[in-house]
């Protein structure tokens, strides 16, 4: 009733046609209606109730006509949509389809006698090998250079069963870590990587990011992910989980996208409509180990694979990975973040021996290298990243309280160092492997996060409270 009374002053405080912009001055009228002469001898409360039948009649039309102005706008945007999913995905096709030429005529000038001749391709299912990245649109104001040139200095072999430069237990001999000086070399390249804040750009351009889990028992790990990736600069931030999990995870947030089909029969169908719109996959998160979601996830994998995505795989992900190592091995845009715990799983599931936990290098770098090369951040008081060849190691100060959900910010934000950094030419990265610089952007992020928040709710300090430090300790590592 409050509303129809103010709804009333503003009318009559208006022209009709300002008050309601394009409804039919006759309504309007309504409001403005004299009283008819005899009515000052009525009561005052009749005349009142007077009024409010004929505003109720005025909102119930107003109403009415805006839900079918606001269904108009939703048909017509779907429809823009829909024009706008087809023409991205010609386009791309378009991009793949050269792509491949390119990789065969630069194949031939390599080997030319022996190349063996590639079979013609569907236009849109890309039979790229996964080793080899595609190439990505590139930040606005950014002078990239062109796809060949990105094409060409990536597309070294490197793989389960391809060729390398040195044996791996040169490589194992051979690595290095480097510690605290890490930070002064590394955090200058994940600058280099965060697209810069123009307005040249729209929605969408820094990241759009998918992360797989949500279920019935976790509902707080993909949301943790979710919002940490937009925290950290993304600008669309997809969950997609399963039915029962959907509602919750939209109460907490109305800034995520939450799709409920993670459990429904067509799932992979489903989430695939949406692959071409995302830049990044984090898969795990809150996922649980039901055989049905984990089929769907590593469905999704296997898709995401095909189109390039750089794909984090977190929590039971790992799970997933543990049981069907095949699933990621060798894609060099996957990425592994395993904690202590998840990390055994996944050594002994690929060496079928114990873990020697004498050494943790040496080990992340042997399972690395048994990934195929695969990056791998192992958790823990230092975090150690390596892809088999490289060793980076983050110590950047945290803090002694470890309460869950700090892997998810981790894994939430490194979805979208990881599209930042594959977007960017070689030399931005000085030709360092992306996948390395986005880890190291992420775990030091996430660490300065739980230091600031430290420092602020000491023992009670939860990742809520770490989430809400991401801008400033953002800033303080990247941005001064
Ligand atoms: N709010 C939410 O919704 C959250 C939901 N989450 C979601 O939960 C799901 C399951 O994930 P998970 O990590 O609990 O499962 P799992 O790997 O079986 O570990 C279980 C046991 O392993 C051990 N352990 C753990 N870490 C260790 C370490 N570093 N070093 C050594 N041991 C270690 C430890 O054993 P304990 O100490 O009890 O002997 C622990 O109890 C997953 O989807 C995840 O995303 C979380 O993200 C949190 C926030
Ligand atoms: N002992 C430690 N000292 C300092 N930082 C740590 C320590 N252990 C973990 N971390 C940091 O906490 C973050 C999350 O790691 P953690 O091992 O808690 O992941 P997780 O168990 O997968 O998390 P989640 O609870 O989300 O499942 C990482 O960035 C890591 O650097």
């Amino acid at each position: 009733m409050n509303l129809l009374k103010r709804t009333a002053f503003i009318f009559s405080e208006q022209t009709p046609s300002l008050a309601l912009g394009s409804f039919p001055t006759k309504q309007i009228s309504l409001t403005k209606t004299n009283p008819p002469a005899s009515s000052s001898s009525r009561p005052r409360r009749s005349k009142k109730r007077f009024a409010n039948m004929s505003l109720e009649k005025l909102m119930e039309k107003f109403l009415e006509q805006s839900m079918e102005a606001e269904d108009n706008f939703y048909r017509l945007e779907q429809q823009r949509l829909q024009a706008e999913d087809k023409r991205r995905e010609e386009e791309h096709s378009r991009e793949l389809q050269m792509l491949q030429m390119l990789g065969q005529i630069f194949n031939g000038i390599r080997t030319p006698s022996t190349a063996p001749q590639a079979t013609p391709q569907p236009s849109c299912i890309p039979q790229t090998n996964p080793a080899v990245p595609l190439t990505r649109p590139t930040f606005g104001n950014r002078n990239h250079p062109p796809a060949l040139t990105e094409f060409v200095s990536r597309s070294q072999p490197a793989g389960p069963g391809l060729l390398m430069e040195e044996s791996d237990a040169q490589f194992i001999e051979r690595s290095f870590s480097l510690g605290t000086a890490a930070v002064d070399n590394v955090i200058p390249l994940v600058r280099n990587t965060i697209p810069p804040l123009t307005s040249k750009k729209h929605k969408g351009q820094d990241g759009r990011i998918g992360i797989i889990g949500g279920c019935q028992e976790y509902t707080g790990a993909p949301f943790f992910a979710a919002i940490s990736a937009l925290k950290v600069g993304a600008d669309l931030s997809h969950v997609f989980c399963t039915k029962d999990a959907a509602p919750v995870i939209k109460s907490y947030s109305p800034e995520l996208i939450v799709h409920p089909v993670l459990d429904s029969p067509n799932a992979v169908e489903e989430m695939e409509k949406w692959l071409p719109r995302l830049h990044s996959l984090v898969v795990g998160p809150g996922l649980g180990r039901e055989e049905m979601l984990l089929k769907n996830a590593k469905e999704i994998i296997e898709r995401s694979k095909l189109r390039g995505i750089p794909i984090i795989i977190d929590a039971d992900g790992l799970w997933l990975v543990a049981k069907e190592p095949s699933v990621i091995q060798g894609y060099q845009r996957g990425i592994l973040t395993p904690n202590f715990m998840e990390f055994t799983r996944l050594y002994e599931a690929m060496h079928h021996e114990p873990l020697d936990s004498t050494d943790h290098k040496r080990s992340a770098q042997q399972l690395s290298i048994a990934m195929g090369h695969l990056t791998l951040v192992l958790k823990g008081e230092e975090d150690i990243i390596t892809d088999g060849k490289n060793m980076l190691s983050c110590s950047q100060e945290g803090s002694g309280r470890r309460c869950g959900g700090q892997g998810d910010l981790l894994s939430g934000s490194l979805g979208v160092f990881a599209h930042w950094a594959f977007s960017s030419p070689p030399d931005a990265i000085k030709g360092m492997n992306p996948s390395l610089v986005a880890a190291f952007g992420a775990t030091s992020l996430t660490r300065q996060c739980n230091r600031q928040a430290f420092h602020k709710h000491s023992r009670s300090t939860s990742t809520s409270d770490m989430i809400q430090e991401i801008s400033s300790a953002f800033k303080k590592l990247f941005e001064s």
